[in-house]
């Protein structure tokens, strides 16, 4: 998989999404109802049979029909045969050694596509990074797909935006024109970094809003969380390249919103246990699906130090994680600890 040249077909007629989770699945659903014809891998051979036998993916997405055409496998070379876009949707811990495994499957000069919102731990590296140490790509081929998607809303076909990220516009139209039905509605930008630090920051705000709901607060203090909340995404993005508008567009505060605000979201989820005191094992234990933000904190403020970005909402969800920080103490710091008033 070694060419540089981009093979971009604005209408693909086949593409693979390897990962059949929640949002790989719904994803699959997104791309076939939008005319493609779609073959998704699952790891686990039921999973595979369920889809094709019965258009389920119970585990996932209970009571959701999915389209009659939608194929699955565990076989890796069946998925990804004359597939033109490849869609990864894995945790994001097991992507690197995932791509290790399909490097040599993926057909040459196909957009890779990373629905994942998450940061390699002990690298720090953004997924698109993976993709491109990896599978040796440019970034002409990656695009990040983002956005306030709640898999199974998106699944019963409420209308819902998404943003398409690739530094080449022709590989991100193209995304966007495979992602495009009448319930799901993709936009294009060339902000990867912006595009894909909102995915990733936005759930550990979510981690902090699920806390102090869980400790019982309330909504000035859950708003309160969300705007500063919105401020350290933005000031953290920024200090790696991003444009400030991305933050306030649909990967920005669009999914910070739909996170924060629903019990769907597992990070929101993950962080009210935390609030009802379950510690972190606890809450691991009793997470059944993936919720990047717990993984996340530790490599993201890594990334901060790095920068001298100051981030103390996100701080003080490590510390809550680490067993330092009673929950109930969370809200009062939400601001560093200083008696000098702040400029908002
Ligand atoms: N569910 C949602 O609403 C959305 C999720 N995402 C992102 O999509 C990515 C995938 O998440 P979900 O599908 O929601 O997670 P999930 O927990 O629903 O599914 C994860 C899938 O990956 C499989 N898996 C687990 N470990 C694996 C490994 N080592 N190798 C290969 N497969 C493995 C599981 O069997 C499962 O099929 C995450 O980065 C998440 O942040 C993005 C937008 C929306
Ligand atoms: O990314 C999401 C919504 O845009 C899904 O959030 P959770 O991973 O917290 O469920």
């Amino acid at each position: 998989m070694t060419s540089v040249t981009p093979d971009i077909d604005a209408e693909p007629r086949r593409v693979a999404v390897l990962g059949a989770g929640s949002w790989g699945t719904t994803f699959a659903k997104i791309l076939a109802d939008g005319g493609a014809r779609v073959a998704i891998w699952a790891r686990r051979p039921e999973v595979a049979r369920e889809i094709m036998q019965s258009h389920r993916n119970s585990d996932y997405l209970p009571g959701i029909n999915l389209p009659l055409g939608l194929a699955a496998s565990s076989r890796l070379p069946e998925v990804l045969e004359g597939a033109q876009q490849v869609y990864l949707s894995v945790p994001s811990q097991s992507l690197r050694e995932n791509l290790r495994i399909v490097r040599e499957l993926i057909p040459d000069g196909v957009p890779v596509v990373s629905l994942m919102k998450g940061v390699e731990r002990g690298t720090r590296y953004r997924m698109s990074e993976v993709i491109a140490q990896e599978l040796g790509v440019g970034p002409e081929r990656i695009a990040v797909v983002s956005g306030p998607n709640l898999a199974l809303e998106i699944a019963k076909e409420q209308p819902t935006a998404a943003v398409v990220s690739s530094a080449s516009l022709d590989t991100a139209s193209a995304v966007a024109l495979a992602a495009r039905n009448p319930y799901f509605r993709s936009f294009v930008n060339t902000d990867v970094v912006g595009t894909e630090f909102g995915g990733v920051l936005k759930n550990l705000i979510a981690v902090a809003i699920g806390i102090v709901d869980g400790v019982g607060y309330g909504e000035n203090t859950k708003a309160s969380i969300i705007t500063r909340g919105l401020v350290e995404m933005t000031d953290f993005a920024v200090a790696f390249g991003a444009l400030p508008e991305t933050m306030s567009g649909l990967a920005g505060l669009g999914d910070l919103i739909a996170t924060c605000e629903s019990p769907l979201s597992r990070n929101n989820t993950a962080g009210r246990l935390l609030g009802q005191g379950y510690d972190y094992h606890e809450v691991i234990a009793q997470m059944n699906q993936t919720a990047e933000g717990i993984s996340s904190v530790a490599p993201i403020l890594e990334l901060a130090s790095s920068m001298g970005v100051e981030m103390p909402i996100v701080s003080q969800v490590a510390e809550v994680l680490a067993g330092t920080l009673d929950p109930r103490d969370i809200a009062p710091h939400l601001t560093t600890d200083t008696d000098v008033p702040q400029g908002e």
